[in-house]
C-alpha cells in the first residue's frame, strides 16, 4: 500500500520529469532535411547538449540530492549522464512521442559515424525499453533511480546517496505491484533494464573515442561531463 509520503515523493519526481523536457524547437531540429553523417552528428550533438541541461534541472528537484556533498552531486550527473540520455531517448523510441520524430532520430543515430558494433545493443535496449509500456511515474522514477546510484566512480559518501535512492525503489517496487498484478515480476525486469544500462556505458565510451578519432567536436557542456578533449 503506497504511503501518502511516497505518493508525495512520486509526485515532486514526475512533475520535475514533465516539467523538464528538450524545448520544442531543438527537438524540432531533427526534421531538417540534411542527412549527412557530419549533419546527423551535430544534431544530435545538440539534443543531448539540451538533454544534459534537461537532466541537470531534473536532478536538482530530487529531494535530497542538493543536500548531497558537492563533489558527490558532479560525479553522480557525470555517471549516469549517459545512462539517464539513453532511458529518455528509449522513452522517445518507445511512445513515439510526437515532438520525438522517431523515425527520425533513429536514422540520425544509425547514420551519425556509429559503428555497426553498437548499434545492435543499443537498439536492442531500446526494443527493450519499448516492450514494458512503462508508464510515466516508472520512467520518472526509474531516471531518478539511475541518477542516484551509489556506486558511481567518486562518489565518496555512497551511504549519503543510498538514504536517497532506497525510498524510490520502494515507491517504484510497490507502484509496479499496483500497476502489473498479473505480472510480479515486472519490479525485477525494470531493474534488469538498469544492469542493461551499464553496459551501454561501455559501448558509449568507445562511441566517444571513435567520434573523436574522427576529430569530431562536442560542445564544452558535454566535453565536461563527458571528460572528453
Ligand atoms: C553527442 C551526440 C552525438 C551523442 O553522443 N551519444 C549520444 C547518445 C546516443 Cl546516440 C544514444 C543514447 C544516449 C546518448 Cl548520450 C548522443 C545523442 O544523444 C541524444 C540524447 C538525447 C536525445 C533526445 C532526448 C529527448 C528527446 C525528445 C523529447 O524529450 O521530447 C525528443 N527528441 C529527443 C531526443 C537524442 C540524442
Amino acid at each position: 500500500e503506497i504511503t501518502k509520503a511516497q505518493r508525495a515523493l512520486m509526485k515532486v519526481i514526475v512533475d520535475a520529469y514533465n516539467r523538464h523536457k528538450i524545448p520544442q524547437d531543438v527537438a524540432k531540429k531533427l526534421l531538417q532535411d540534411q542527412y549527412s553523417a557530419e549533419e546527423n552528428f551535430l544534431l544530435l550533438t545538440e539534443m543531448a547538449t539540451s538533454q544534459v541541461q534537461v537532466l541537470v534541472e531534473f536532478t536538482k528537484n530530487i529531494p535530497g540530492f542538493l543536500s548531497l556533498n558537492h563533489e558527490d552531486q558532479i560525479a553522480l550527473l557525470k555517471g549516469s549522464a549517459v545512462e539517464a540520455m539513453f532511458l529518455r531517448s528509449a522513452q522517445v523510441f518507445s511512445q513515439k512521442m510526437p515532438n520525438g520524430h522517431t523515425e527520425v532520430l533513429e536514422e540520425r543515430i544509425r547514420k551519425s559515424g556509429i559503428s555497426e558494433e553498437f548499434m545492435t545493443p543499443m537498439f536492442n535496449f531500446y526494443k527493450s525499453i519499448g516492450e514494458l509500456h512503462m508508464i510515466e511515474e516508472e520512467q520518472a522514477l526509474l531516471t531518478a533511480i539511475t541518477i542516484l546510484t551509489p556506486d558511481r566512480p567518486f562518489v565518496k559518501d555512497q551511504q549519503a546517496v543510498e538514504r536517497l535512492q532506497e525510498p524510490m525503489l520502494e515507491v517504484l517496487r510497490k507502484l509496479c505491484v499496483l500497476q502489473h498484478p498479473q505480472e510480479p515480476q515486472y519490479f525485477a525486469r525494470l531493474l534488469g533494464r538498469l544492469t542493461e544500462l551499464r553496459t551501454l556505458n561501455h559501448y558509449h565510451a568507445e562511441m566517444l573515442t571513435s567520434w573523436r578519432m574522427n576529430d569530431h567536436k562536442f560542445t564544452p557542456l558535454l566535453c565536461e561531463i563527458w571528460d572528453v578533449q
